[in-house]
């Protein structure tokens, strides 16, 4: 095992000590209830049941067969849940294939932060994971099921499910992936287009059809943002099937794995060969492993918050030092877009989840001592999926990259460590994806400009204002202010800023998009302005310097000065009201820090 991966495990065991063995106590307790709905009274279960055939409900109240519960995100909104639509039927009919019976326990709200990027319905964005995991526990509070299987894949929404498929530790549950759509015009093609239309140089249409032509069919977005890392990261934690990440929704493969994945839950159930409740799949070494993952491909950092969130729903606790140190010690492997020019599809085709698991492995940086839902350890995780006479079965995994342009083996890493870097100075804490960043651009010291709406830059620039090296800065963005919206709209002008050469970087405590790339941008920054943060008193002109290279983010102003200044009032009056945000008030000011996970929920014990 590699010595850092070992001593930042053994650290998270020993600071999650206390509250892990209140989880596990709580799940264990909860496990000694034996089949969950024989607790129900007859009137509880015959409402739980009456809907159903009567073969079905003869299955549900003999207690020995599972009864499963299904959790969808679906909706026509997100391109990677709309194949959702009629898995429920399929895995349904897949569970009266081994003798049990599945239900829909409940539908979750689901986002596409593409469809609000830069928009007022991204200020919901972060809350609705909060929404998805208590809407995730509505419907397992149902105690009617044996176990469950989860449909989700975007940004929110994994971490959402995950959370709230947490409270119910005691049952087994598998996630149910729906693959990438295929790939259309390069996303470097694309962000090209935007930043010539930033520009003025092209028009909407052009535009639109470029944005058309990459974002064209069902399946998740193909660029390797917080979707994508989600999936991989659920693969690495042994939370859905093997190679089941990115295999697209029209594969005849696909419906052979969700078939599969309801079987395998059955399975995994207490009625079943293998009991492998998820409280005890999730621990501090799978943790790890999708923490290594996520750093070794330069994934989205927008799973710095829901990784720790999760895992705090399991009592495990993990911080941003975990992340940073493990980046140091862990190769960037993988150059799949904002990260390079490739995509998920062309990452999977050189040889995907089995080459790089199988190298993280072989170089000892992957636990393999886990429970995965295939079975114990991490190993088969290097195999993948193939139909062979139209039987689902798995085979070893490729020994050598297919494209060592988009994924290279331990031996020849595209970079020593890993795309993710822990900022520290006087403005507080944040995180930088140092991935999609070229050296020359890590260090960034210049005036800053000061903004509290990301709309104000676009003004800013058109007017010629920014043709200077600066840091631009976005403050009031923070979790408890408006909800911590993604900035990822800023990205082609910046973009186009340091095209002409100009030094510039973001410092925020808001959120970029896990698709952001190459512009540094120092984002997460806690404390944030209306919790005190020292960006509250930052003003245009002042020297910042963000240094991706040393981990540092400092306000280059004189103490005395500083003390002098009067934090600048953070004014929501425009932002608490319209489009649903006033709803959102009580969440919102609950929320915790971005490094303890944005949650508002509270773990077994909140006095860690
Ligand atoms: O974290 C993420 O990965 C993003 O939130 C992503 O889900 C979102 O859709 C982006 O907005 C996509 O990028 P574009 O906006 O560039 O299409
Ligand atoms: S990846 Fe982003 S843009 Fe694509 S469907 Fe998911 S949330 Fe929407």
């Amino acid at each position: 095992m590699h010595s850092v991966v070992q001593s930042v495990t053994d650290r998270i065991i020993a600071r999650s000590q206390a509250t892990r063995a209140k989880y596990l106590a709580a799940l264990d307790e909860a496990k000694a209830n034996g089949v969950h709905r024989s607790s129900l009274s007859c009137g509880n279960l015959a409402h739980g049941f009456a809907a159903c055939s009567p073969a079905d409900k003869n299955t549900i109240k003999a207690f020995n067969k599972a009864n499963i519960g299904i959790v969808t995100a679906f909706n026509d909104m997100l391109s990677a849940h709309q194949p959702y639509e009629h898995y429920p039927q399929l895995l349904k009919d897949a569970c009266h294939e081994v003798g049990s019976v599945a239900q829909v326990a409940a539908g979750v709200p689901a986002m596409c932060d593409g469809v609000t990027q830069g928009q007022p319905g991204m200020e919901l964005s972060l809350l609705s994971r909060e929404v998805i995991a208590m809407s995730t526990a509505v419907g397992l509070s149902h105690n009617m099921f044996d176990g469950a299987l989860l449909l989700g894949i975007c940004d929110k929404i994994v971490p959402g499910l995950l959370i709230g498929a947490l409270s119910f530790g005691h049952l087994p549950m598998l996630f149910v992936p729906a693959g990438p759509m295929k790939s259309g015009i390069p996303n470097k093609e694309k962000a090209r287009v935007r930043q010539k239309f930033a520009q003025g140089q092209v028009d909407r249409n052009a535009l639109l059809e470029a944005e058309s032509k990459s974002y064209h069919s069902a399946g998740t977005c193909t660029f390797y943002g917080t979707a994508n890392s989600n999936q991989l990261m659920l693969e690495v934690m042994g939370l859905q099937l093997p190679g089941s990440s990115f295999v697209n929704p029209d594969d005849p493969l696909r419906e052979a794995l969700n078939k599969t994945a309801a079987k395998q839950v059955c399975r995994l159930t207490e009625m079943g060969t293998q009991f492998t409740p998820i409280g005890e799949v999730v621990n501090e070494k799978s943790v790890v492993n999708g923490i290594v993952a996520l750093l070794a491909t330069g994934g989205s950092t927008n799973l710095t918050m829901h990784i720790v969130a999760a895992a705090r729903a399991a009592g495990i606790i993990v911080n941003w030092d975990d992340f940073s140190e493990l980046s140091d010690a862990v190769p960037l492997l993988a150059r799949v877009y904002p990260n390079g020019h490739a995509d998920i599809n062309h990452f999977h085709a050189a040889g995907g989840m089995a080459f790089l698991i199988k190298e993280l492995l072989d170089a000892g940086l992957l636990h393999e001592d886990v429970m995965t839902v295939a079975g114990p350890g991490l190993r088969r995780y290097t195999q993948e999926p193939r139909l062979i006479d139209n039987e689902l079965v798995w085979v070893e995994g490729p020994s050598e990259s297919l494209d060592k342009e988009v994924l290279t083996a331990v031996a020849s890493p595209f970079q020593a460590n890993g795309g993710l870097k822990l900022l520290k100075g006087n403005l507080g804490r944040a995180v930088i994806k140092v991935s999609a960043v070229a050296e020359a651009h890590r260090l960034v010291e210049a005036p800053a400009v000061v903004i509290d709406d990301q709309n104000k830059l676009e003004g800013l620039f058109k007017e010629g204002e920014l043709d200077r090296d600066c840091v631009v800065v976005v403050k009031g963005q923070g979790p408890k202010a408006i909800g911590m919206p993604e900035l990822h709209k800023l990205t082609p002008i910046l973009g186009t800023l340091q095209d002409k050469g100009f030094k510039v970087a973001l410092l925020t405590d808001g959120r970029m998009s896990g698709a952001s790339g190459k512009v540094p941008a120092a984002i997460h920054l806690t404390p944030e302005a209306l919790d005190g943060g020292l960006i509250a008193k930052v003003e245009d002109g002042d020297l910042i310097r963000v240094d991706a290279n040393s981990g540092e983010v400092s306000l280059l102003v004189d103490e005395a000065v500083l003390a002098s200044r009067v934090a600048q009032k953070v004014d929501l009056r425009s932002t608490s009201f319209g489009m649903g945000r006033e709803l959102f008030a009580a969440l919102r000011s609950n929320l915790s820090s971005p490094e303890t996970g944005a949650r508002c929920t509270t773990t077994i014990d909140e006095n860690y």
